[in-house]
């Protein structure tokens, strides 16, 4: 199998990974995205992960719980934002052999914005040669319906930054059709995904039916919103969906797909990625456990598997 592969920087353009209407038409035209997966294996949890902090000046989580009583546990507040991405990469690392260990794939969805900046780390020694890349599938939790080449594109942000450094089989990236509207688009991902559940590189929750990625890296807006669920909107009610369409975004552009929320709570692990100071309110509201009004997108992040939070001190300010 690895011999059959090539890498991204083979690649004649940067707008050449696979799309999910490429599957749909011949689905057994590349050997790239079939794997010896044990579908037995699946619902998979990860083991809880232990990380030490890097640095000595975060807050520590006793002092955290002692201040308001809430549970922290699932909260690493980082003394800055490059502490925040060296403890990415290691979370990110680790899941991956385990996920490679156990049946030969890794499903990684990522979002857009500052979480891209946060990977750097991986694509750095030791993890760029220690972690096997050929085993990774990359997909969307949203992108913006522009095309690839745009600066708007999360498929760009990406590529640029995380993608075009590391040698995942460009079969295995997956991008959204950039030719269709955003319902179209959003048809077409959800088709791919499916396809894909069919060839069991992804798992589904035998909860809730709905595909069961290894692991959500994701953002969070200072609105408090993620993938692009957006506060008040009425996607955040979706309950059928695996992905859909936005045309009012209030986030630009306004044209988007996102995974819906029955898909990100499917989810083996979710890591929500936050830094800067202008997040601090809603992180306080996040964890609060208060959901007494409205509840804000972030909130509803629960996954059957692992939730973890990555902050970096300014971020935790107001806890
Ligand atoms: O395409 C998008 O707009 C993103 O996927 C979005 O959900 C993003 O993750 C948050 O807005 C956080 O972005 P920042 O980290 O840049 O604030």
């Amino acid at each position: 199998m690895a011999s059959s592969f090539h890498t991204l920087s083979h690649l004649t353009t940067k707008t050449t990974p696979i799309r999910f209407s490429q599957i749909n038409q011949s689905p057994l035209k590349n050997p790239l995205i079939y794997f010896p997966v044990k579908s037995s294996n699946f619902p998979l949890r990860f083991p809880a992960i232990s990380i030490s902090k890097s640095s000595l000046n975060f807050t520590p989580k006793s002092a955290l719980m002692a201040k308001s009583e809430k549970d922290y546990s699932n909260v690493d507040v980082l003394d800055s934002e490059e502490q925040v991405a060296f403890e990415l990469a290691k979370f990110s690392a680790n899941l991956s052999d385990y996920f490679v260990n156990e049946r030969g794939a890794f499903t990684v969805v990522v979002s857009g914005g500052s979480l891209i900046k946060s990977l750097r780390k991986l694509v750095e020694p030791p993890y760029v040669d220690s972690i096997d890349w050929t085993k990774w599938h990359v997909f969307w939790v949203d992108e913006r319906v522009v095309p690839k080449d745009h600066p708007d594109s999360n498929y760009k942000l990406a590529y640029d930054g995380f993608l075009s450094k590391v040698p995942i089989p460009p079969g295995n990236v997956y991008a959204i059709n950039d030719s269709l509207s955003a319902e179209g688009a959003a048809d077409d991902y959800e088709a791919g995904l499916k396809q894909l559940v069919k060839t069991n590189i992804l798992a589904t929750s035998p909860t809730s039916g709905f595909p069961k990625f290894d692991v959500m890296l994701l953002g969070m807006g200072p609105d408090g919103h993620v993938a692009s669920l957006f506060p008040g909107h009425p996607l955040l009610k979706e309950s059928q969906r695996w992905v859909t369409s936005i045309n009012d975004s209030p986030k630009p552009p306004p044209e988007r797909i996102t995974f819906t929320f029955p898909v990100i709570n499917s989810s083996a692990n979710i890591a929500l990625v936050v830094c800067g100071s202008g997040k601090a309110a809603v992180v306080k509201t996040a964890l609060s456990g208060d959901q007494s009004s409205d509840m804000l997108p972030v909130q509803m992040v629960s996954p059957e598997g692992e939730l973890k939070w990555f902050l970096d001190k300014e971020a935790a300010a107001m806890l």
